[in-house]
């Protein structure tokens, strides 16, 4: 029996497939390659490209290798993008999922987890956000997800569906073994950004907004490295197979650092002093964005190994110079 990823060629989804397999699992990927990268595909498992609005190919595929369970990554990501591209990200988001999970009901594939993310929640009031704080999503990006999440919803109170929604915080790092990070091409977040500036890949970095209501005037967020949260997939697994209830857990550490703090580990893991732009803060952006991960630490087994933000960065400056060398 074997799990399937879809997504699984991008950045989470390729360490969510290391880590099952890690484990001795049978992985298998669906990808479109449209962000994902062949590279991160790893070798022991098997890749199925079609996009996932494809129900055909899906069913064909899961009852080819008898799929237990399903991690949904595949998306599009980048919030700016969903605010120009709105039915795109619809379109991507929301009919994806409805074929995936119309693909399980044929397959009788009964256990998703899903990517979602923090973006679900509205501004809040600053202190870190449990799953009951109010939703109220600040894009399309965080519409189309958490319409996903209702959909999951409904069908598991009519069908025979199973589910542990992940809302995923700010994901940063790389596998500490150097086998994934993140590559996706015009990536947009800071910690990314920052490295490839320290790496020479580009001149500079912007830091958006230096007057927000934080210690230190710039943004807060709650970076989970990547491996820490891949590990909470195969713990969501493990926790509905064993009968578990239907559950949506945040993910994060539950400790804020600011874009100034970030930019301080940047340098001093990197040995470099990086050029910095200062500018408007970004549309839609939020001042503090802080998990409360109670609920994930109480009822997975989950214990993260590498929640320290100097581990974070240097994981993916590791990934980050591999990939400048191999450049040159
Ligand atoms: N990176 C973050 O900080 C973050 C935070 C919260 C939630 N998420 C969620 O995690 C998931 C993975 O994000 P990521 O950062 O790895 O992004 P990514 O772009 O690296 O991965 C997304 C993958 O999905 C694939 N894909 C997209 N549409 C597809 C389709 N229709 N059919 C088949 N494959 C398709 C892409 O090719 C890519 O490999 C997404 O669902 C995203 O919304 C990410
Ligand atoms: O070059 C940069 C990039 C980012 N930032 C700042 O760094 C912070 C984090 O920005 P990111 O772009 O890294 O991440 P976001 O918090 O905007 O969003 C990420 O995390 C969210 C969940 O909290 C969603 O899941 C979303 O999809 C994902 O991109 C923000 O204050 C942003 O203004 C900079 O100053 N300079």
């Amino acid at each position: 029996m074997a799990v399937l990823i879809t997504g699984g060629a991008g950045y989470i989804g390729s360490h969510i497939a290391l880590n099952f397999l890690d484990q001795g699992r049978k992985v298998v990927i669906v990808d479109d390659l449209s962000t994902g990268r062949i590279e991160l595909v790893p070798n022991n498992a098997l890749f199925v490209r079609t996009d996932i609005r494809d129900t055909a190919t899906l069913v064909r595929t899961m009852q080819a290798h008898q799929i237990e369970a399903v991690v949904h990554c595949a998306a599009s990501t980048v919030v700016p993008d969903s605010v120009a591209k709105p039915l795109d990200y619809y379109e991507n988001n929301v009919g994806g999922t409805i074929s995936l999970l119309r693909a399980m009901k044929q397959s009788s594939v009964n256990r998703i987890i899903f990517s979602s993310t923090a973006a679900v929640y509205g501004i809040g009031d600053g202190t870190p956000l449990n799953e009951e704080s109010p939703l109220d999503p600040a894009s399309p990006y965080g519409t189309t997800k958490l319409i996903a999440e209702k959909i999951i919803r409904d069908i598991a109170a009519t069908n025979n569906l199973s589910f542990v929604i992940l809302r995923y915080f700010n994901v940063a790092g790389a596998d500490p073994l150097g086998r994934a990070g993140q590559a996706t091409p015009n990536a947009t977040h800071l910690i990314k950004l920052a490295l490839e500036a320290a790496c020479g890949i580009r001149p500079n970095m912007t830091i958006y907004g230096t007057d927000w209501p934080t210690h230190d005037g710039t943004g807060v967020r709650d970076f989970i490295h990547v491996s820490d949260l891949a590990s909470a997939h195969s713990e969501a697994d493990a926790y509905l197979s064993a009968g578990g209830d239907n559950q949506i857990l945040n993910c994060g550490y539950g400790q804020g650092y600011s874009v100034k703090q970030v930019v301080d580990v940047v340098q001093s893991v990197s040995g470099t002093t990086l050029q910095l732009l200062l500018a408007d803060r970004r549309p839609g952006d939020l001042p503090q964005v802080i998990a409360d991960p109670t609920r994930l630490m109480t009822l997975l087994d989950w214990k993260p190994r590498y929640n320290s933000i100097e581990t974070i960065i240097r994981h993916a400056f590791a990934w980050e110079s591999m990939r400048a060398a191999l450049q040159q």
